[in-house]
C-alpha cells in the first residue's frame, strides 16, 4: 500500500470516527488543536467589514458556543449575511471586500497569516438558503462530493458506510435509501436542502453555518430541517440566519439581535439567551423586533 493510501486511509477513518483524530491530536498536542472534528466554539472578536468604503459592520463580537444553536436576527441589510460569510472566509470572496478583527476557532484565528483558507472552510461548513445540490450527480455522489473537493480519497466501503451515517444525520436517509442512484435534482425542496446538509456534514465540519435555510421551503420541510439542526447539534456547533423569529425561539439556545440604523454599519443591540431574547429583552429596539413592529 502507498503512503498516500494511507494518509486517505486515515483521513477516512478521521471522518467516519472523530474520536480517532481528536484523541491522537490531543495526544500530540495537549489543550487541544484547530484540526480536530469535534464541535467547536467561534467566537468573533471586533469584527468590523466593508465592501469598497462602504462599511457595513462595526465592533462585531460574539461568542458562539460549542454544541449550541446561535441565532442571527435583524431587519434585512444590517449585515448578519456578511457576518456570517466572514465567519468561514467566504467575506473574502467579493473582490471589493474586507474586514477587521479576529474569528477564533477554539482559539484559533482562521484569519492568522499561513491558515490555509480550504482549512477554515472545511472545519466550517456553510448551508445556503436555496439548496444547491448538484442536480445531475446522484444522492450519493452528493454526499461524497465535499470529499472530493477537500481532496479525500476513499473505497466504496468506506464511503458507503459515510453517505448512510451522513443522510441518518441529516433526516434523509430513510426517505431515499432505495434511490441512491437518482439525481438530487429529483428530490423536492426541502429534501435537497436536507441532502446539502449531508453534503456538509461528510467532511465532518466543526461548525455549520446555515443562511436562511428554510426560507425557500413550505411549512412542513421547515419542520423537518428544525429537527435535523435539533437532531444535529451533539455533531457541529450551529449559526443560523433567519427572518422568522418563531424559527429562532424554536431552534436556538442563544440569539444575536443585528440592527443597521440610518445609514450606519450594522451593529449587535443585544445578545443573549434565546428566552431571555424573547421575554425579558433589555433594549426598547430588541423588545420592537421580536415583537415583529419593524423589519
Ligand atoms: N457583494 C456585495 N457588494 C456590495 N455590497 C454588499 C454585498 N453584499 C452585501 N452588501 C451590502 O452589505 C450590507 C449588509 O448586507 P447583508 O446581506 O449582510 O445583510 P443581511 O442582514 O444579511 O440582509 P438580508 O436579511 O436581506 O439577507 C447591505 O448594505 C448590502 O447592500
Amino acid at each position: 500500500m502507498s503512503d498516500t493510501t494511507d494518509t486517505t486511509d486515515t483521513l477516512v477513518d478521521e471522518i467516519l470516527d472523530p474520536t480517532r483524530k481528536m484523541k491522537a491530536v490531543q495526544a500530540e498536542r495537549p489543550g487541544g488543536a484547530i484540526a480536530g472534528s469535534n464541535p467547536a466554539t467561534l467566537e468573533a472578536d471586533s469584527i468590523s467589514a466593508w465592501f469598497g468604503d462602504h462599511k457595513v459592520l462595526e465592533g462585531v463580537s460574539l461568542t458562539m458556543p460549542a454544541r449550541k444553536v446561535t441565532a442571527l436576527i435583524g431587519p434585512s441589510g444590517c449585515g448578519k449575511s456578511t457576518f456570517l460569510r466572514i465567519l468561514n472566509r467566504m467575506h473574502e470572496l467579493v473582490g471589493s471586500a474586507s474586514l477587521s478583527g479576529r474569528v477564533l476557532l477554539d482559539g484559533e484565528d482562521i484569519y492568522d497569516r499561513g491558515r490555509r483558507i480550504t482549512h477554515a472552510r472545511r472545519q466550517i461548513g456553510m448551508v445556503f438558503q436555496k439548496p444547491n445540490p448538484f442536480p445531475a450527480m446522484s444522492i450519493y455522489d452528493n454526499v461524497t462530493a465535499g470529499l472530493k473537493m477537500s481532496g479525500i480519497k476513499a473505497g466504496r466501503e468506506d464511503k458507503d458506510r459515510l453517505v448512510e451515517e451522513c443522510l441518518m444525520k441529516a433526516g434523509l436517509w430513510k426517505e431515499v435509501r432505495d434511490r441512491l442512484r437518482q439525481p438530487g435534482g429529483a428530490l423536492s425542496g426541502g429534501q435537497q436542502q436536507r441532502l446539502c446538509i449531508a453534503r456538509s456534514l461528510a467532511v465532518r465540519p466543526r461548525v455549520l453555518l446555515m443562511d436562511e435555510p428554510c426560507s425557500a421551503l413550505d411549512p412542513t420541510s421547515t419542520r423537518r430541517i428544525e429537527e435535523t439542526i435539533h437532531e444535529l447539534t451533539d455533531e457541529v456547533t450551529i449559526v443560523i440566519v433567519t427572518h422568522n423569529m418563531q424559527q429562532a425561539a424554536r431552534v436556538s439556545n442563544q440569539c444575536a439581535f443585528f440592527l443597521a440604523e440610518q445609514g450606519t454599519p450594522g451593529a449587535i443591540v443585544e445578545h443573549g439567551a434565546t428566552d431571555a431574547m424573547f421575554n425579558n429583552p433589555q433594549d426598547p429596539r430588541t423588545t420592537d423586533y421580536v415583537n415583529g413592529r419593524f423589519g
